[in-house]
């Protein structure tokens, strides 16, 4: 029996989410919430032959308390999207108190839920879910996480096109590490499961990484309204699949997500210590377990380039971090 809920579940990616949710035929109930049109997503969803039973709520009559209660999974994509002209950050004055509220949801009524946070901006709002958390007594590192799946599928996808074969793109691999904006993207090509052709390099290579690094950018300017929705589900649900089957005891997923480096402590302390950062958080690939994060990978051989992109990506992260962090302020524990 395993219950997902969907927080911002009417919108751009909660309504495409929600469909892939109720696909998974390991998801016994799918609660939908949002502060409109849930319910009515919900009655649509509903008619699908699939085992999920489908509950949609507002604000109204305790709406997210009733969708919480008895939830495992719960995947957060509330919150306004980016325009042309805006930084992920800029989203931060209205989605961090979108997510602080949320969270505190969760910590009151869900708190040993696995909590999947999509709102922008991640490197931010993970840290503001873990602090709300903390100030309720009930912060477990192992099951927070900051869901950056649409940045390895980017990049699966941007290397099948180099290989010139699409076909290969669901089973390409590549890590994506860091956190979720701009330059503290950091894909590690070098250790693509398929090799980039010999010679490829230099401009090509620079390019491929910005492509990665700027790819949602790419999509909010094409769309002129908002941002990536489709391929947004796409990663949020493949993410939260991963997440249901560890959960069920399934051994052996990993997957790269933003986590609280406490999450597994040697290996949070040994990737701390590779990387060269005291940062509480980073984009590593996890092992998931049924009580979350089992196990946080190191980064391992990577080239001189990756290893200026890492660092490159430090001190944005720690201020993203540091951002969320203060904007709960909550007692040091
Ligand atoms: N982590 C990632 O890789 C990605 C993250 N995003 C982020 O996901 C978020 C959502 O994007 P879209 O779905 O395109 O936006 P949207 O505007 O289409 O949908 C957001 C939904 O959240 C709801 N909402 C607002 N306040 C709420 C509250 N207090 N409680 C419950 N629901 C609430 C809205 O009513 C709306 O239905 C944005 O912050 C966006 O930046 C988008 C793409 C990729
Ligand atoms: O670019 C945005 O604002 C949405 C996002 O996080 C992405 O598409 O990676």
């Amino acid at each position: 029996m395993v219950k997902a809920v969907v927080l911002g579940a009417a919108g751009g990616i909660g309504q495409p989410l929600s469909l892939l949710l109720k696909l998974n035929p390991d998801v016994t109930e799918l609660g939908l919430y949002d502060i409109v049109n849930a319910p009515g997503v919900a009655a649509d969803l509903a008619h699908i032959a699939t085992p999920a039973k489908v509950e949609g709520y507002l604000k109204d009559d305790d709406g997210l308390q009733k969708v919480l209660t008895g939830a495992d999974v719960v995947v957060i994509p509330a919150g306004i999207p980016r325009k042309p002209g805006m930084s992920r950050d800029d989203l931060f004055k209205t989605n961090a108190g979108i997510v602080r509220d949320l969270a505190t949801g969760i910590a009151t009524t869900a708190p040993n839920a696995s909590v999947l946070v999509i709102s922008n901006p991640v490197n931010s709002t993970v840290p503001i879910v873990a602090e709300v958390f903390k100030k309720h007594g009930v912060f477990d590192p192992k099951r927070i996480f900051g869901v950056t799946t649409l940045d390895v599928v980017r990049a699966s996808t941007f290397v099948s096109e180099i290989l010139g074969d699409r076909s290969l793109a669901t089973s390409i691999a590549v890590p994506v590490v860091g956190g979720h904006s701009g330059v503290t993207i950091v894909p590690l090509l070098s250790q693509s499961s398929h090799p980039l052709p010999p010679g490829f390099g230099g401009s090509d290579l620079e390019a491929l990484v910005k492509h990665i690094q700027f790819g949602g950018d790419e999509v909010v300017k094409a769309k002129g309204t908002g941002s990536a929705t489709l391929s947004m589900a796409y990663a949020g649900a493949e993410f939260a699949n991963k997440v249901i089957l560890a959960l069920k005891g399934k051994k052996g997923i990993v997957a790269p997500t933003f986590v609280h480096l406490a999450a597994d402590k040697a290996g949070g302390e040994a990737l701390k210590k590779e990387i060269g950062t005291d940062l509480e958080y980073f984009s590593a690939p996890v092992e998931l377990g049924p009580n979350g994060v089992e196990k946080i990978g190191g980064i391992g051989k990577i080239t001189g380039a990756e290893k200026a992109l890492i660092a490159a990506a430090l001190p944005d992260l720690k201020v993203n971090i540091d951002k969320g962090v203060s904007f709960i302020e909550a007692p040091k524990l």
